[in-house]
């Protein structure tokens, strides 16, 4: 029985691809010196993974995978083939883009970012048209993998499959399944020039094999994996984020030497796959969770292993179900967690220590390894009855909740007439989505204040005045509706975590989200509630600078729900709905503050459905009713917003209705708007705020553009309905691009508002 690893952390222990990433970027450091700093840290990640029998490479990334891989098969966007710099230069410039004035001439927009499958990391979307041709330009990984056999370890390439990489991007007005046909013979390139190498084996990733596929998509599998069957180096085929369900029969007809399957969320499709696995094929069981940070019950999966062992022999292979990018890093170096806490976690170290300790269990028997796994199980039956994970006062307050702690008194018509008296905005209403950049100056302050280098009151005034200043720049701008500017969070989810009962927060435990930013995701391990409001200070302290309204600013609960590692001994469904009373005492002591309008962010609501389509509606009952209940108790004049910062809502449009928000802002300029179809008059018939540009990019939107795009937006919805605002938060940008960017966006407004009453 052998293990491996299908992927590691690229970020360090210490977030020193972040750090290094960003310094080269603000020229302080030379290429030399951020390629020596990733070579540094895949040699790091190559030696903890040693014991494995193959380790994963490729999977490092001085950006993201799916870049790479776009790189590396020579599929470079136009505007990005002929720019200046370095090759590494113009593929950053294909990730982040390019404003004038960054020594280019040209301004060049940054790729489209979108989430991985169901994780909140984000990759950059491959581009394809008719023109699209591939390239085999494999130098990169061919010398990762001179590197990896100098350290000593037994290197399985990581390459993202054909399929999957066609599957996540885009092609307007093109049929990109017709580049198949173009991609596999770079492909078959490849794999002879990594056999060239010694190379045994390449894992080849095909999560796409989870979700739903009709038959085009099936018929393109079995005809890559044809053309790819060789005699030279064997194949695995890496599935996960899920079952196979009515991919299995594929997966297992094609012609690849091994099949990795996620035994974690996939774990009642292993009977039937073992008991139908080909006699040439190895199966990989991905047994260890690589989405949560919980500590694996050894014990209860050796005896679930035990007898497929027996049965499979070393055709039976154990990784963790997906790579483990998507957990952090190390707890050997955690410090924000107490000790009970500690000993019921694992991150990514103590994985492949758990990987290791299966391995010799079933190889060697249980004996060899006895004394970690009692260990293993005190620690599981210590966390299981820990009195810290189960609070009667939340169960008992739950069983109080019916369906009219989820609706609001009067219906949204009624509610438009009051909010009119009450706020009198403009037609054509402008404001922001909340965070203003989050500069140096604000994060060294909180810093110095977690470090014990400030004082509460120090940190305070501290960011009051960030508060004040951005107040003063939205009424000098003319915003019609302000915000506090997020200053005093550090993330919009991190925040809330750290302020409600159940939630544990790490120091150290960093998770890549897209290219150097990191998330570090709460640890929900409890019961949850509310000791005291969270952010009623801060608010009340903005509104009072202001006559004009300044908007509560809340994360709402599922979408805390998504970007935290929630405990796995109760359905999500439970664990949202106690979110949902927690972010609901925030909602009712807010309004109880005299505060006017709030929204609550549900920017991972979307994200979060699942992979099946057949499982969307028990979700989006249980997400929605969530929303309802955290949003819905408030009065009538009280105007809700939510908002969403990614596209595709077509398929999700009632679920949005029914959430019942007064206003929801989303992401709309990247699709020219065209995602408004979704939110047609009978769909939709709640007021909108389209976002009218990116906020990943740095170029500066003109006032014409924002123009264009409200004329758009007013083409589906009547004008009375629609806000005007960015797509998403500015806690990214700078404060220069921010201030030009928003006196466009209320020039626009005038524009606008002129030309209704001409
Ligand atoms: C909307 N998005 C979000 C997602 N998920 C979230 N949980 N939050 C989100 O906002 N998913 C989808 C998108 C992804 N987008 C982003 C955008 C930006 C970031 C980001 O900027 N991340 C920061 C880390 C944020 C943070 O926690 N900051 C801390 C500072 C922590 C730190 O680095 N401290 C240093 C010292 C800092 C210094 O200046 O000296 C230290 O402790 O050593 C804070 O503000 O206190 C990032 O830097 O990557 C993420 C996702
Ligand atoms: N209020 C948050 C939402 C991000 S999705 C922000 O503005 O950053
Ligand atoms: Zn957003």
């Amino acid at each position: 029985m052998k293990t491996h690893n299908l992927g590691f952390p690229r970020i360090g222990d210490n977030r020193e691809l972040k750090h290094a990433l960003e310094s080269y970027w603000r020229g302080e450091t030379s290429q030399n010196e951020l390629l020596e700093t990733g070579a540094h840290l895949r040699k790091n990640n190559w030696e903890c993974q040693k014991e494995l029998d193959y380790v994963p490479v490729g999977d490092f990334s001085f950006y993201d995978h799916v870049l790479d891989t776009s790189w590396m098969l020579g599929n470079i966007p136009a505007r990005a083939q002929k720019t200046g710099g370095s090759t590494l230069d113009r593929y950053f410039r294909t990730a982040r883009g390019q404003s004038a004035g960054d020594g280019e001439d040209n301004q060049i927009s940054a790729g489209e970012m979108t989430k991985w499958f169901d994780t909140n990391y984000h990759y950059i979307v491959p581009e394809f048209d008719p023109s699209t041709e591939f390239c085999l330009d494999d130098g990169s990984l061919l010398d990762q993998v001179q590197e990896a056999q100098k350290a000593g370890v037994n290197p399985k390439p990581v390459v993202l499959g054909p399929v999957t990489y066609l599957f996540l991007g885009k092609a307007e007005n093109f049929d990109k399944k017709t580049l198949l046909k173009k991609l596999l013979p770079e492909y078959v390139g490849l794999l002879n020039r990594l056999a060239a190498r010694d190379v045994e084996w390449v894992q080849i990733d095909e999560p796409l094999l989870v979700t739903d596929l009709d038959n085009d998509w099936k018929h393109m599998l079995k005809q890559t994996y044809q053309a790819l069957a060789n005699e030279s180096v064997k194949i695995m085929l890496a599935t996960y984020f899920g079952p196979l369900d009515d991919n299995l029969d594929l997966a297992l007809s094609l012609p690849v030497q091994a099949l990795h399957v996620d035994a974690v969320r996939g774990k009642d499709q292993v009977p039937d796959l073992v008991s139908r696995l080909p006699e040439h094929m190895v199966l990989s069981l991905g047994v260890i969770d690589g989405r949560n940070i919980w500590k694996t019950d050894l014990n209860t999966l050796l005896d679930q292993l035990t007898p497929i062992h027996d049965q499979l022999g070393d055709r039976l292979w154990l990784a963790p179900s997906c790579s483990m990018l998507h957990v952090p890093v190390d707890l050997e170096i955690e410090t924000g967690l107490d000790t009970e806490l500690l000993s019921w976690m694992a991150f990514a170290r103590q994985k492949l220590v758990e990987l290791d300790l299966l391995a010799k269990a079933l190889n060697q028997g249980r004996t060899i390894v006895a004394a970690a796994l009692e260990e293993n199980a005190k620690a599981l039956e210590n966390r299981k009855k820990s009195p810290r994970i189960h609070n009667p006062g939340v169960q008992a307050r739950l069983a109080q909740v019916d369906d009219s702690w989820g609706e609001r008194n009067l219906p949204y018509p009624e509610r438009a007439k009051r909010h009119k008296e009450k706020l009198n905005l403009p037609l054509y209403p402008t404001t922001t989505i909340g965070s203003f950049p989050q500069t140096k100056e604000i994060r060294s302050l909180r810093l110095k204040f977690k470090r014990g280098q400030i004082g509460l009151n120090d940190y305070t005034t501290g960011i009051r005045d960030q508060m004040k200043s951005t107040i003063e720049f939205q009424e000098e701008t003319g915003l019609d509706v302000l915000v506090h500017g997020e200053a005093e969070r550090n993330d919009m989810v991190e925040y809330f975590g750290e302020r409600l009962d159940g939630f544990a927060f790490s120091r150290y435990g960093w998770v890549q989200s897209y290219g150097s930013r990191c998330v570090k995701p709460p640890i929900l391990f409890g019961d949850v509630s509310r000791p005291q409001p969270m952010t009623v200070m801060w608010i009340v302290y903005a509104q009072s600078l202001s006559e004009k309204p300044v908007k509560g600013m809340l994360t709402g609960p599922v979408t805390i729900l998504n970007w935290s590692f929630v405990r796995d001994d109760q359905s999500r469904a439970d664990t949202c709905r106690q979110i949902a009373l927690a972010i609901r005492d925030e909602v009712l002591d807010l309004e109880k503050a005299g505060v006017s309008i709030i929204q609550i962010d549900e920017a991972a609501l979307r994200e979060g459905l699942p992979l099946r389509k057949n499982q969307w509606e028990e979700y989006l009952n249980w997400a929605v009713e969530a929303f309802r209940i955290a949003a819905n108790g408030v009065k009538d004049e009280t105007q809700l917003h939510t908002h969403m910062c990614y596209s595709e809502f077509n398929d999700i449009i009632d679920a949005i209705t029914r959430m019942d928000a007064d206003v929801i802002t989303i992401e709309a300029s990247r699709s020219n708007m065209e995602i408004l179809n979704a939110f047609d008059e009978t769909a939709y018939p709640n007021e909108i705020g389209p976002g009218v540009y990116d906020i990943h990019s740095p170029n500066v939107p003109s006032v014409d553009f924002i123009v264009t795009n409200m004329k758009e937006a007013a083409k589906r919805i009547p004008r009375e309905r629609l806000w005007i605002n960015p797509d998403c938060g500015l806690k990214t940008r700078s404060w220069p691009e921010t201030k030009e960017s928003l006196k466009n966006l209320v020039e626009a407004a005038k524009v606008l508002r002129a030309a209704a009453t001409a």
